[in-house]
């Protein structure tokens, strides 16, 4: 199969409408909860990418019986007592949100299970998880003590525990609540910073009870949770690429509709706004689960920031992105408090840096962040994607504005959240 691309746009202007597929979190999270609910669960807007399939595939392999028409699904199932041990190990590809969240679902269950992922998976932390849920009294065991996948579930019964995190992550936190609905007492989590809550939102729309305030989860144990219907919402991670896409081409103009704008995840457009990007928002209704709206940006003079402290997990997974909108601001971008980063799908302080330098960016790497000075012109070159999504899309937004062609080494690594990320691309430029 070729993995590379070639991308000879020669700066296009960017004018027209996406709606951006659905939203990876909570995809991962509609099949998880259709899963654990007894009844027949439908979810529309569901992401068709690679992750989330994977996901999927999980929950069959459980026997969970999950119907695909487009991005409808349809999830029938009997509730976590009917699960089946599998006789083979669910494969979580690439995908940290499905290995993290599986380990504390599983940890509750009555089977036994082995989760194994790809060579990026296979270097994730995995003990962030693993030490909270065996607190809970999980049996666990995996590579070196349980630090790295492949990794052994024996389901059990579980106690609740009062957990202060020592990361912002709403894995590791979504990974104890899982286990907490299983637990004996009431489970609660103390957040370093307000990570996204995705799974607290699915919890109510599934019937539970779950509190949070100042960044304290509480959720009791034993509570049954009941099949409904979820509206996935479009990825707001994934319209990051052209809302700088939109702010740095010449003459442009983009609409993003149905984008989700929990507040949890909105950092890009506070980030945004403080440098100045001229965009507006309609929102489409607030009340909703998870509430949409419509986002329309346009080619800006931009100006370079800060960012760091708690906006950094409302916006960790766009620090790619917004290393390269930085290269075209007036001024100085500083990238702190980020050393999440070190441990995604690559080391994504390195590999931006490293990439954004090869196109004539002048940028260095710190111990948590980065720091960029612009505005720059970029050159085209070889880009290394390092097999991450964000990367990738990161080379293949700077192709929008580079002087001369950029090579994508591994171009297939997109469909990991944005499968059709180039026809999107190919519908806004003209
Ligand atoms: O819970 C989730 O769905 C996610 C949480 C974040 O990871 P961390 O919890 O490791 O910060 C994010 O980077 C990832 O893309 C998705
Ligand atoms: C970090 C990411 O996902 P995951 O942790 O699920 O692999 C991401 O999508 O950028």
């Amino acid at each position: 199969m070729v993995k590379s691309k070639s991308l000879d746009y020669n700066k296009p202007t960017l004018r027209g409408k996406i709606t951006v597929p659905g939203d990876k979190s909570v995809s991962h999270r509609s099949i998880m909860f259709g899963g654990i609910a007894k009844g027949r669960t439908t979810v529309s807007g569901f992401l068709l990418g690679d992750d989330c399939l994977n996901t999927i595939a999980c929950f069959r392999k459980l026997g969970v019986q999950i119907e695909l028409d487009g991005t409808n699904v349809v999830i029938e199932s009997n509730g976590m007592a009917t699960w089946l041990e599998p006789t083979d190990v669910l494969y979580t590809g690439n995908s940290g949100t499905t290995t993290r969240l599986m380990l504390g679902l599983l940890a509750g269950s009555n089977i036994h299970i082995v989760l194994n992922g790809d060579e990026s998976i296979a270097k994730r932390p995995m003990k962030r998880v693993i030490n909270p849920l065996r607190e809970m009294g999980a049996k666990i065991t995996g590579r070196m003590d349980g630090q790295f996948t492949p990794l052994a579930i024996q389901g059990t019964k579980l106690k609740a525990i009062d957990y202060k995190m020592p990361v912002a992550s709403a894995q590791v936190k979504s990974a104890i609540l899982l286990a907490g609905i299983n637990a004996e007492g009431t489970t609660i989590i103390r957040e370093k910073e307000v990570s996204r809550d995705h799974t607290e939102r699915m919890l109510r729309q599934f019937g539970a009870e779950i509190t949070t305030e100042d960044g304290i989860v509480s959720l009791q144990g034993g509570q049954q949770l009941t099949a409904t219907h979820v509206a996935v919402p479009g990825d707001i991670s994934s319209a990051a690429f052209f809302l700088v896409a939109g702010a740095v081409a010449k003459n442009s103009e983009i609409m993003l509709e149905n984008v989700g704008l929990n507040p949890t995840r909105t950092g890009i457009i506070d980030v945004l706004q403080e440098m100045n990007a001229k965009m507006s928002i309609e929102i489409d209704d607030e009340t909703a689960a998870e509430p949409t709206g419509t986002i329309t940006v346009s080619t800006s003079e931009l100006q370079g920031t800060t960012i760091g402290g708690d906006v950094i997990p409302r916006l960790i997974d766009e620090i790619p992105i917004l290393a390269l909108l930085a290269t075209q601001a007036n001024g100085q971008t500083v990238i702190k408090d980020a050393e999440e980063l070190k441990v995604k799908e690559t080391d994504r302080i390195t590999a931006v840096v490293d990439e954004l330098k090869k196109l004539g960016a002048d940028i260095v790497a710190t111990d948590d962040g980065m720091i960029i000075n612009g505005p720059t012109p970029l050159t085209g070159s070889t880009i290394r994607t390092y097999g991450d999504h964000r990367i990738g899309m990161m080379g293949a937004v700077a192709a929008l504005i580079t002087e001369g062609a950029i090579e994508l080494d591994d171009a297939n690594c997109i469909a990991v959240s944005y499968p059709t990320f180039f026809e999107d691309v190919q519908a806004v430029s003209n």
